[in-house]
């Protein structure tokens, strides 16, 4: 049997801890094909981000037709949207189907992804057609603290690991592939929690760059099996 398809709408990290790598890295992990839409590229590691180039807008929206005409993704994703053109594009254009909204405001590591401008249209267009929206404490407060049942607000864990580069990322990416596997919302957003919790926990004794390393995305037995 063919597996969902889930769509990824985000930015590359050349470190290849955030953005679309953990997002596809996560869906193989969990048996959901993916495809990519690429709104920006960013030169990052896993200490900063050096430069944020936005990919033109029709770019982006060529990108996402080829995606919807021919994959019928049964779920979205949403990562770094990078222009308020993009997340009014992906509004209108995604609306209906199993939504994830990760609004990717700023990295851990303190570079600003999002300005004021963008903010606003996740307020005004994203958030609403959102199956789901998971801002952290902060992206929450800079969106003016939006209620209503599709908001859950992520809060970190009890994993002590400074390798939690793309947590975020991983989480909604993670939820996406188990709503695209069928679970309803309280069950996909357990199973989530889980894989996010046994990834960082296989992966914090990694030594992978000089800052924030990422999530050890694909289970450590296949490691053992291929080394
Ligand atoms: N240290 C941890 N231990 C266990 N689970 C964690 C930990 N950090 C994150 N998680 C899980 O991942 C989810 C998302 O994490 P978090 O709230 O840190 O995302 P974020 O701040 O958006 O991350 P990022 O800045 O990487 O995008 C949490 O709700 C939790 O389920
Ligand atoms: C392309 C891209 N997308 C998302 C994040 C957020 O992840 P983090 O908060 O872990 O830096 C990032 N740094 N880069």
């Amino acid at each position: 049997m063919s597996p969902p398809v889930v769509l990824a709408i985000a930015a590359t990290d050349s470190g290849g801890g955030a953005g679309l790598a953990a997002d596809l890295a996560t869906f193989a992990a969990l048996g959901v094909h993916g495809a990519c839409v690429v709104t920006a590229v960013t030169a990052q590691d896993t200490l900063g981000v050096r430069a944020v180039h936005p990919v033109p807008f029709d770019v982006v929206a060529a990108q996402l037709d080829a995606v919807l005409d021919d994959l019928d993704p049964v779920a979205v994703k949403t990562g770094m949207l990078a222009t308020p053109e993009i997340v009014r594009l992906v509004a209108s254009r995604c609306a209906g189907r199993r939504l994830v909204v990760d609004p990717v405001l700023r990295a851990t590591t303190g570079a600003v992804l999002a300005t004021d401008d963008v903010i606003a249209a996740y307020r005004e267009h994203l958030l609403p057609v959102a199956t789901v929206a998971t801002p952290n404490e902060s992206e929450f407060a800079a969106l003016g603290r939006p209620s209503g049942p599709n908001i859950q607000v992520t809060r970190g864990g009890d994993i002590a690991t400074t390798n939690d580069h793309g947590t975020g990322c991983t989480h909604s990416s993670a939820l996406a592939a188990h709503l695209a596997h069928g679970a309803d919302l309280p069950t996909a957003a357990a199973r989530a929690a889980a894989y996010v919790s046994h990834q960082l926990r296989l992966g914090k004794d990694w030594t992978l760059g000089r800052g924030r390393g990422p999530v050890a995305h694909i289970h450590a037995t296949t490691q053992g099996e291929i080394a």
